[in-house]
Formats: structure tokens, sequence, C-alpha cells
């Protein structure tokens, strides 16, 4: 029996995975996983020192006429007191006087006689200093396990001097699709051929999320021919099919992954396109096998694939987020069960593609997101409220959020 949309997430959520891990420089691990928590072993500032090129003072000396007794740079290791109406000229980033508390900007001095004279008597103790610690505190979770990792940690890990990182191995995927009537992009086609645009569409989407991906090649309509495909791929972590789920007679997907000690988890999802979707298990390697049309099988893909391989990559964000827009057209939706609605987020309104049914090839390619209407809903006027998922981009949550669009 076919399953609800939350069922099928909820089981997606919570499979169990073994995760291996590998040791990286940080400059190679952008966009991969990291395995580890880090934790800061340097407060950030080191020490307390000057925001601006200026001098350094006692507060209390601000009216007075200053006399420069040193004068300190970035990366000196001077260890100087203050003593009345002294001051000290002072660089940015250098290590402040160990009881200054004022810093005066160059511009906001005058210089007279050698002595220094503030102008602007309205700074604040404490103005233009950087105090220990104030950024980074020592021992403060800077990247938690399960993070994706971008510029910023790469900012916070080379501040902590850490070189290298641990984390989460790319899962391994296999991606082929299975059709008689099917050749690859690089083969000559028939009449009464088409393309496989799926297999590619596929690989292309894992590698968007930084997968190992590998192409074996194509299916016959034959078990013994699925078989050899699938004994290929089994030390891989997860085999991507797409076609043969349906009920037709040249639809042998089913009876060679059952050949094979396929564990069914779940059989077919109420959801439109998309419904005939099958996920299992034979040994260690997980199966998602999609339904053959083109639209269907990519829009399966990004709601449901995309959070089976946050898991396989061991992201803590895994549930989809989403974010609140207005539709721009009234539209019309057949009740019943719940609908993938692909069109183009503008910024504030979101436009339904026309071009839809689950066969076409060219509806993504002008989309860049998708709303998931719920079962009950037969219209949506213009400017109603509506959430809106992302097309060929991340955006996932820690916490699970309702995403379905209700009225
Ligand atoms: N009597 C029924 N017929 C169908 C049902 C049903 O419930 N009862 N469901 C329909 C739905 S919904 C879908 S989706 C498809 C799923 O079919 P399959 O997964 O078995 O896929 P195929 O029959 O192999 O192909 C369907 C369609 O997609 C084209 N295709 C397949 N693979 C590719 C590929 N790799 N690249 C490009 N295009 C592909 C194929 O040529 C067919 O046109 O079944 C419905 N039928
Ligand atoms: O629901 Mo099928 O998966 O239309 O295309």
């Amino acid at each position: 029996m076919a399953l609800n949309v939350k069922e099928v997430l909820t089981i997606l959520t919570n499979l169990e995975i073994k995760h291996k891990y590998e040791i990286f420089p940080i400059e190679e691990s952008i966009n991969r996983i990291c395995a580890e928590n880090i934790l800061s072993t340097i407060a950030l500032p080191k020490f307390n020192n000057s925001a601006m090129d200026g001098y350094a003072l006692r507060y209390e000396d601000i009216n007075s006429e200053l006399s420069i007794c040193e004068t300190i740079f970035a990366g000196d290791n001077k260890n100087v007191k203050l003593k009345d109406n002294e001051c000290t000229k002072i660089m940015t980033g250098a290590k402040i006087p160990e009881n200054a508390t004022l810093i005066v900007p160059k511009e906001e001095c005058i210089i007279k006689d050698e002595k220094i004279i503030i102008s602007n008597k309205n700074l604040k103790k404490y103005s233009h200093i950087r105090f220990i610690g104030e950024d980074i505190g020592l021992n403060q979770v800077l990247i938690e396990e399960g993070t994706l990792l971008n510029s910023s940690h790469i900012t916070l890990l080379s501040s902590q001097g850490i070189s290298h990182i641990k984390l989460y191995k790319k899962p391994k995927i296999v991606v082929f699709a299975s059709g008689e009537e099917l050749k690859l992009h690089y083969e000559k086609i028939e009449d009464y051929q088409i393309y496989n645009s799926n297999t590619p569409t596929l690989i292309a989407k894992c590698k968007e999320l930084d997968c190992e991906v590998h192409f074996i090649g194509q299916a016959k309509d034959s078990v013994k021919s699925l078989q050899n495909l699938i004994n290929n791929s089994l030390d891989s972590d997860l085999i991507i099919t797409s076609g043969g789920v349906s009920v037709g007679d040249a639809d042998f997907t089913n009876e060679a992954f059952k050949g094979l000690g396929f564990k069914e988890i779940f059989k077919g999802i109420e959801i439109k396109p998309g419904k005939p979707t099958i996920f299992g298990k034979i040994e260690k390697t997980f199966i998602l096998n999609l339904p053959g049309n083109p639209l269907a099988s990519s829009l399966i893909f990004e709601l449901f694939g995309k959070t089976l391989i946050q898991k396989l990559l061991g992201e803590k964000s895994i549930y989809q987020n989403y974010i609140n827009a207005k539709i721009g057209i009234d539209l019309k939706i057949k009740k019943g069960r719940i609908t993938i609605i692909p069109g183009l987020f503008d910024g504030e309104y979101f436009y339904p593609e026309e071009k839809r049914l689950p066969g076409m090839v060219s509806t993504l390619s002008k989309c860049n997101a998708m709303i998931v209407v719920d079962k009950d809903l037969s219209k949506l006027e213009k400017n109603s409220k509506i959430k809106i998922l992302p097309l060929n981009w991340k955006f996932f949550s820690k916490e699970y959020k309702d995403f379905i669009t209700y009225e």
C-alpha cells in the first residue's frame, strides 16, 4: 500500500546509516560534511588590541596633553604600562598597553609641540579596543558534526590553526535506467527509440549534492540484464534507477530486485506525479526506484531523494525547508492526491510552469522551485500564501517542518 508523504519522510529521516570518514586538508573540504565537533583552542582576539591606527591612552587622560612614550606595531611583543598623561602611538591590530582604556583614531587628534591633544571628547571609554575572546571564546563549538562546510567555516578553521579536518566519506551512488526504447545520448537512435535523459539527469543531480556517482551503462528490459547491473553495484550506498516500476508487461525491475533478495521499505507514495516510486535495500545497498516519466523522476528525487542523500552524506539538516511566498496566478489543481507543482520563483511570486505533464523533459529547465499542494485543495487564488521549496539548490533544516501548502 502506498504511504503518505509524511510517512515516507519519517522512514527516510530515521534510516540508520553507518558513516565512514576520511581526513582532508581544510582547503579541500568545501561542500563536504564535517565528521567531528570542532572546538576553539585559541580565543580571538588573542589579546586586547587596537581597531584603529591612532593613540592608546587611559580614558581619564582624555582632556590632557599627552606625551608619546612608545610606538607599537601589529606583531610587536611589547608590554607597556602607561603613566599619567602618557599615550602610545598604536597601529591597527597592535597589542594595547595593559592599562589603556581608550584608542583615539589619528584623525581625532591634534599634534602640538610634540604633544597629543584629543580633539574628539565624545569618545566613550574602551572605544576602538578589540577585547580578548570577544569574537571567539575558548572551548566554544565552532563547527558541529554534520555541518556542510563553506568558505565561512574555512575562516574559522584557519583562524584556529587547524589544517586538516575529519569529513564523512561521500556516499557512493550508482545510477541506471531500464527500458528497451532507451538509448544513451552518445548512441545512434532509430525512429522508434528515445534518448535516456533520466540517467544523465540523476547523475548530475547527485553530483550537485557532491556525491560520488558512477555510471555503469543501461539495462535492457530483461531480468538478467537488470540483475547484472545490480550485482555490479552492490558495493555502493545507493542505487538509483528509473523506469520499470509500473504495471506494464515489460516492467521487469521488480522481479529483478526480488530475485536478489530485495527488502522492500515502501512501495508507492500518495503523491502526484511519481506515485509508483519504490524504495528498499539489497544487502547494505539502498535502492531508490523512480518512475520512468522524466518529470516525475526528477520531482521525486528533489522531494524525497535529496532527503535520503542528506542522510547518506551525514548532514544534520535533513528536513526540507521552505520559503513563504505568494502565488502569481490563479491555479486550479486536481484534488485527491498531494501534488508537486514546479515553477519559477522571482523572489516574491511563484509562477507555476504551464507545461508540467509527468512525461515532459522541458519543464524543469524553466523552474527554480516547487510547491507541494495538499490533496484537499482544488484552487489557489492569485496572491494566496504558499510555501516554496528549492529545485536544484539545497535548503534544509535540522527540524521537521510541514512544507505542504494547505490554503
Ligand atoms: N496501467 C497503468 N499504467 C501506468 C500507471 C498505472 O498506475 N497504471 N502509472 C503511470 C505512471 S504514474 C508512471 S510514472 C509510469 C511509470 O512507469 P515506469 O516507471 O514503469 O516507466 P516506463 O514505463 O519504463 O516509462 C514511462 C515513460 O517514461 C519514459 N522513460 C522511461 N525511462 C526513461 C529515461 N531513462 N529517460 C527518458 N524517458 C524515459 C518512457 O519512455 C515512458 O514514456 O507508468 C504509467 N503507466
Ligand atoms: O505519477 Mo507518474 O509518476 O505520473 O508520472
